[in-house]
């Protein structure tokens, strides 16, 4: 399990907007959804979690040390990332190929990386699909070769850029299963990610970011609980949050599951 520890983090693109005023947190062994707003800094965050911006003040400890002062390449040794659009990440033509891509580039002899790769390849459920051209897959599958690429590189640290776009129920469903896993296996996942069904059923901890700073930090229940600020922050409550309450329910349910256990404990 690894540390991140972000201290009064600000980022600029150009001088005087600033774009982060001072984020300050530990990201712990919950599985964590980053929220907020088109602009609100997020994807600004995870590149600097990555080591692809620099703070302009402050900073970020991975493991006690500062990424400021380690390379990327040193960096992408315990930090992956799944990039939203897949077509950013692939352009090997083979699928088998992409996906040993990132663990040869991080050392990894050939023998592990095929390794890792097949068996990255059966959790997303593409392991008949090795030889095919990863262009010739629909892009819910290609997004899917592309988190196989990521999760082959065995990395402390994983990060989803809005992993559900393009994804129908089935794809959804297991995305939710990988992350489920990435965690139970002791490893740290930060999610940028705009639906808050997925967020309710999923994650563990919630961060929201507004106007450069994170407005609510708390257990995804607790920050769902917030109707106000989220209000503020142009952010929704999941779904079955807002029918219970529409139908007087007192409690905040985060998804069917927990409203169907909620009303059995009850009767
Ligand atoms: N390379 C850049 N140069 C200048 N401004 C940028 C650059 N990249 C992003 N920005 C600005 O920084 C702000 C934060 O962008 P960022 O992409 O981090 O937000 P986000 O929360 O990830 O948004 P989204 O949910 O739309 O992906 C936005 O106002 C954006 O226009």
């Amino acid at each position: 399990m690894s540390t991140i520890e972000v201290k009064n983090l600000h980022f600029s693109y150009v001088e005087g907007d600033e774009i982060l005023k001072g984020l300050n947190f530990v990201i712990d062994s919950r599985s964590t959804a980053i929220i907020g707003q088109n602009g609100a800094g997020k994807t600004t965050f995870v590149k600097l979690l990555k080591g692809l911006l620099k703070p302009t003040e402050g900073e970020i400890l991975l493991n006690g040390k500062g990424i400021k002062d380690m390379t990327v390449a040193a960096i992408a040794k315990h930090v992956g990332m799944v990039f939203q659009n897949p077509n950013d990440q692939i352009f090997k033509n083979q699928v088998l190929d992409e996906v040993m891509f990132g663990p040869l580039q991080i050392g990894m002899d050939k023998e592990t990386a095929k390794i890792k790769a097949l068996e990255a390849l059966e959790i997303v459920g593409l392991a008949e699909e090795k030889h095919t051209n990863p262009y010739d897959l629909g892009l819910s599958r290609r997004k899917l070769a592309a988190i196989a690429s990521i999760l082959a590189m065995d990395t402390e640290v994983i990060i989803f850029d809005e992993p559900t776009i393009a994804q129908d129920y089935a794809g959804k469903e297991r995305i939710k299963d990988i992350i489920r896993k990435l965690r139970n296996d002791g490893k740290t996942v930060i999610t940028i990610i705009h639906d808050m069904n997925f967020v309710a059923d999923v994650f563990e901890r919630a961060i929201v970011f507004a106007q450069g700073h994170a407005i609510l930090d708390d257990s995804t229940k607790m920050v769902f609980l917030q109707k106000e600020i989220l209000e503020k922050s142009y952010l929704e409550q999941p779904d079955v949050m807002k029918l219970c309450y529409e139908l007087g329910f007192k409690e905040g349910f985060l998804n069917v599951e927990e409203f169907i256990q909620g009303k059995m404990n009850k009767r």
